[in-house]
This record gives structure tokens, C-alpha cells and sequence, in this order.
């Protein structure tokens, strides 16, 4: 996506056209040379009209001259030179591509918001450094990038979302919640758009096997962003199953369950709020948009289907996600699939830490590293066959 160092590579076709100028210019130059040279009376010879002091004064100012016009003529084809190369590689792409530990500057150039605790935050690089995004160690993987808070030089990671279209490729584009009191989600926030942010990555969080056949994902709030890079990354070649839980409908406005017949408590005349307005007039938040560009996506032509489903949970309207839910997903997903097709099936829990540890248990921290840890939570009293469960 980004010109990596090999975009270097358009020197040769670029530079001819300036270097191209210089020997004619040098040829210039050296003609004033032997101007000079010429015209310098030989050594003692005395003239008719100035006196011998004022002839070697003259000679020395002239050989001063031959020395000033060639070093001038220097610095006027360099500095124009090192202007072209420097606007060159800054203005068409000549991007240095960052290690994964290198923060980067990007500008914030808009947050869009989804609900009153959530916005996307798009992100340009704002010089000529920038993340790798064409890693090709993340080619399958669920990949983050962290930003830096710098007055307490603290890192929080954020998942990617997905390319959309339209979107300019050296975008960036992340779903944000604020948290309350919560350091860098709340100094995002508050960044207005033009601010600069300082961010380093990608950091691959879980590589999708290149041999699954089934992947149902467990997402709460803002943990649906690394379902999405998923349902991206599969663009159908496997069953991808979203469960997606949140508190509130104004995260998921417009979203309809493809599985789940939910009832709802939305009807009840005084809770009508905006949100209800909106939904009343078929209006689609931006993620529940997202999941439907996935779906089309995912669909086997001619076949009306898709190979992606999503099914919607929202707290308040009493629909909270429960164990039974997950195990009819599962179920109906083994029920359905070709046994004698090879593949894994792979559960995926994602989402704030009490999600995660409601339904998967804890991860671990062994020598620095945070790791899977065994299963517990309520996946673990479950009969899940031979699905494979990774908490993110
Ligand atoms: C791989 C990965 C990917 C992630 N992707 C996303 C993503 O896409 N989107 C997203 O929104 N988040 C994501 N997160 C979570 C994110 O990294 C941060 O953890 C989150 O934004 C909170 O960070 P913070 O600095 O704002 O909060 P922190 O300062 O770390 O605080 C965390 C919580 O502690 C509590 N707290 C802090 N200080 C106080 C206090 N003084 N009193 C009481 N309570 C307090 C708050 O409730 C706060 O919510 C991801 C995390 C990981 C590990």
C-alpha cells in the first residue's frame, strides 16, 4: 500500500531531468575558467598603463574571481538540486516505512461519530515516515496499531478497520470508545481534527489460519472491529458467524439480526429517543453499514446467500447474548458444514476484559507476554466439540 523503500526506484527515471541541465551548466562554469586564466598577465610582466603593485593586486583579485565563480556556480546547481530531490520524495510518496516499534506522526483528519461514546478516527500519515501496511507478516492477521499519549508517554492499542471504499490507502481508520477517566482514549477524543497523533504498529494480535472452514466470533462493543478486519480477510472462503453485543442501540442502529428473532423492548412509547427515530426511518450506523458491505461481499453468486451472518444483542432492549445463543450458533454451523471438508473451526472471543473473562476467562501475563491462558468463564462448561477458542 505504502511505496516502501524500493519506491526509490523512480530516482533513475526522475533524476536524468535535472542531471540532464548539469553539463551544460558545468560547461558554462568551465568556460569561465580559462577566461580568467587567459587573461592573467604572466608572472613580473610589467604594462604600460598600471604599475606593478596595482597589476598584481588585480591578478590576485581576478584569481580570487576564478575561485568565487565556480564555487557559486556550485552552490546554485546543489541547493536547487536537494530542493528538487527533498520535494520529490516527500510530496510523491517517498515514504520510509517504520519498524513496528517506531512511532510515526499522523494527522487526525476526521472522527466521525457513531454514538455518544464511540467515533471512527481516520488518520493520514502527516510526513514522509509511515506504518507498514503491507507487512506481509499481517497479510491474515488481526492487526492493531497504538497511539501515544505523549504528556504521560503511555500506549493504548487500537484495531484496524478494514479498507473501505473510496477510502484513501494510506488512511488509517480505527472505532474508538471514550472511557471514562480513561487516559488515551480521552486525549484522542479531545484531539481536534488537524492534531497530530504519534502512532507505531502493525502488531498482528492473531494470524487466521490459511485451513479454516468455520469462525464464530464473539464480539462485545468495540471488540465487532477486529470481526470486521475478519469477515475482510475471509471475503467468504469460510462460514463466519458474529454475535455482537452492546449496551446500547446507538451503537448498532439499523442493525437486523440474520438468525435471531429478537424481541425487543423499542416499541414502549415513552423510551422513543432519537435512536428509536432513527431506526423508525431505517437509518444504518456506520459498523452496522460495514457488516452489510461484508455480507454482500461474502455472498456466493446466484446463490442469494451469504457466508457471513451477523446477529445483533443490545442490552437495553433486554436482548442481552447468552450461552444459549452461542451454542445453537455452533451447533447449527457443525450440523451444516461438509464433514469431509478438511478445517479448523475457530471460536473467537473479543471485546473489553469483562467480556473476554465472562465468556473465555482471563488471558495470562508469562515473562512479559500476555498469553491465551487456560479456557475457564462460560465457553469452558460448554460442549464445544472440537472448535478451537482464542481470546483477543
Ligand atoms: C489488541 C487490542 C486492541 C484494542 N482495540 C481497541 C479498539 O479498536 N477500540 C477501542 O476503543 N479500544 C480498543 N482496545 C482497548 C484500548 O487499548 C484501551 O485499553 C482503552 O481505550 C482504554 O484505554 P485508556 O488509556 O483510555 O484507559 P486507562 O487509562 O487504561 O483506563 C482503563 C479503565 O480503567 C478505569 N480507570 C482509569 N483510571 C481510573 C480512575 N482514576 N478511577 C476509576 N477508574 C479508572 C476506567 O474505567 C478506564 O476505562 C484494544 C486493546 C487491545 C489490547
Amino acid at each position: 500500500m505504502f511505496l516502501n523503500l524500493r519506491c526509490l526506484s523512480h530516482a533513475p527515471r526522475t533524476l536524468p531531468r535535472v542531471l540532464k541541465a548539469s553539463p551544460a551548466s558545468f560547461a558554462r562554469f568551465s568556460q569561465c575558467i580559462p577566461r580568467f586564466q587567459d587573461e592573467k598577465p604572466p608572472s613580473g610582466t610589467v604594462t604600460n598603463d598600471v604599475p606593478e603593485k596595482e597589476q598584481q593586486n588585480g591578478s590576485k583579485s581576478k584569481r580570487r574571481s576564478g575561485f568565487v565563480f565556480p564555487a557559486l556556480g556550485f552552490f546554485a546547481l546543489t541547493i536547487p538540486l536537494g530542493w528538487y530531490l527533498k520535494e520529490r520524495y516527500a510530496v510523491d510518496g517517498g515514504v520510509r516505512l517504520a519498524g513496528p516499534q517506531e512511532f510515526a506522526k499522523y494527522t487526525l483528519v476526521g472522527k466521525d461519530p457513531v454514538s455518544s461514546t464511540c467515533a471512527i478516527f481516520r488518520l493520514m500519515p502527516a510526513g514522509n515516515v509511515a506504518i507498514d501496511l503491507d507487512d506481509p507478516d499481517c497479510e491474515r492477521a488481526i492487526t492493531s496499531v497504538q497511539f501515544k499519549q505523549p504528556q504521560l508517554q503511555i500506549a493504548r492499542a487500537y484495531t484496524c478497520l478494514p479498507q473501505q471504499q473510496g477510502q484513501h490507502m494510506d488512511e488509517l481508520r480505527f472505532l474508538i470508545r471514550r472511557e471514562q477517566k480513561g487516559e488515551v482514549s480521552n486525549f484522542l477524543h479531545r484531539s481536534p481534527a488537524g492534531a497530530e497523533i504519534e502512532a507505531r504498529g502493525l502488531h498482528a494480535e492473531y494470524i487466521i489460519p490459511k485451513d479454516v472452514k468455520s469462525i464464530v466470533f464473539l464480539a462485545g462493543g468495540t471488540g465487532i472491529a477486529p470481526a470486521l478486519q475478519v469477515a475482510d480477510i475471509l471475503e467468504g472462503q469460510a462460514d463466519m458467524h458474529i454475535l455482537w453485543a452492546n449496551r446500547k442501540r446507538e451503537d448498532c442502529i439499523g442493525g437486523q439480526s440474520d438468525t435471531k428473532r429478537i424481541q425487543s423492548l423499542s416499541w414502549w412509547p415513552f423510551s422513543r429517543s432519537s435512536v428509536d427515530e432513527k431506526e423508525a426511518n431505517g437509518e444504518k450506523g456506520a459498523l452496522v453499514s460495514m457488516l452489510e458491505d461484508l455480507k454482500k461481499q461474502a455472498g456466493i453468486p446466484h446463490a442469494r446467500s451469504s457466508r457471513l451472518l451477523v446477529d445483533y444483542y443490545v442490552d437495553d432492549e433486554g436482548t442481552l447474548m447468552k450461552p444459549q445463543d452461542v451454542t445453537e450458533t455452533v451447533r447449527r454451523i457443525s450440523k451444516q458444514e461438509n464433514n469431509t471438508v478438511p478445517g479448523r473451526k475457530v471460536l473467537i472471543v473479543s471485546g473489553p476484559d469483562g467480556f473476554v473473562n465472562y465468556w473465555a476467562g482471563p488471558k495470562q501475563w508469562i515473562g512479559g507476554r500476555e498469553v491465551q491462558g487456560p479456557l475457564k468463564g462460560v465457553l469452558s462448561a460448554m460442549d464445544l466439540d472440537d472448535w478451537e477458542v482464542v481470546k483477543l
